[in-house]
């Protein structure tokens, strides 16, 4: 298989060297009448240790992205590369397990659970892997701290603001250094300078843990910390 290492899409690497790897991926949504290309021949590749921000305007195909980069949406046409698996040739099942195993997903609502404290939030991914240790509990510590929320350990969502129930869900998605991590608009509900701290968190975490880091946004002043920045338009990806 080729691929064109000359587009801005690509950063040049081999097949190998791509964590995550979308190959001339349409995704078309809706009925037949009133059918929308969300993704229209995207193909990109995210390397392990890279921070990608992608940009564009309202309804230009972001989340799309997002959710046919983490499995939850099967793209009409193309292929889908996380972890040397393609997502597109799995069955549901398996998808989830790889899912569950490789990418970590951060939604712009948060999708906390009711129930459990902000500590427990972030405890819940390692319960779930079966890998609740004394390490998980100490980077569980780490991450609360990191984005300021050690003091609000104890509440439950309902407890907290919006802006705070982002960053948990946040810090939730990297307990378990998950080697892609995709992330939606996650500065929405922030201030100015909690959001350029988000920033340069998921830019320290992507180095550190060597994750390939996907970041859909329209705030532009976030920018400055990611390795390589793309626009989307129209579902495609310049
Ligand atoms: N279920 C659906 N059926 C039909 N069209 C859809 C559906 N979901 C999204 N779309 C359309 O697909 C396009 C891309 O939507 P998407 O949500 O990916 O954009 P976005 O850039 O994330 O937007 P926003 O910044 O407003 O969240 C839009 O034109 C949208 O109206």
């Amino acid at each position: 298989m080729t691929h064109p290492a000359s587009t801005s899409a690509t950063s040049g690497g081999t097949a190998a060297a791509a964590a995550l790897r979308l190959t001339d991926v349409t995704l078309r949504l809706g009925s037949d009448q009133q059918q929308v290309t969300a993704l229209d021949q995207v193909t990109l590749d995210v390397r392990p240790g890279e921070y990608l921000a992608v940009t564009g305007p309202s309804g230009s195909g972001k989340s799309s992205l997002l959710a046919v980069a983490g499995g939850l949406q099967t793209p009409t046409e193309g292929t889908v590369h996380v972890a040397d698996a393609d997502l597109t040739a799995l069955t549901e099942r398996r998808r989830t397990a790889h899912r569950r195993q490789h990418i970590g997903y951060v939604f712009q609502n948060a999708n906390l659970l009711a129930s459990l404290t902000a500590l427990e939030q972030l405890l819940l991914p390692a319960h779930v892997a079966g890998r609740l240790d004394a390490a998980a509990r100490t980077r569980a510590g780490e991450l609360l701290e990191a984005v300021g929320m050690t003091h609000r350990a104890d509440r439950r969502p309902h407890q907290l603001s919006g802006g705070e129930r982002q960053r948990i869900g946040l810090a939730r998605a990297l307990v378990l250094s998950p080697e892609v991590l995709l992330v939606d608009e996650p500065t929405s509900a922030l201030d100015r300078a909690r959001a350029r701290d988000v920033a340069d968190l998921l830019a320290e975490q992507t180095r550190q843990n060597n994750t390939a880091t996907v970041m859909v946004t329209h705030d532009t002043e976030i920018l400055d910390a990611a390795d390589r920045v793309l626009a989307l338009r129209d579902g495609r990806l310049t």
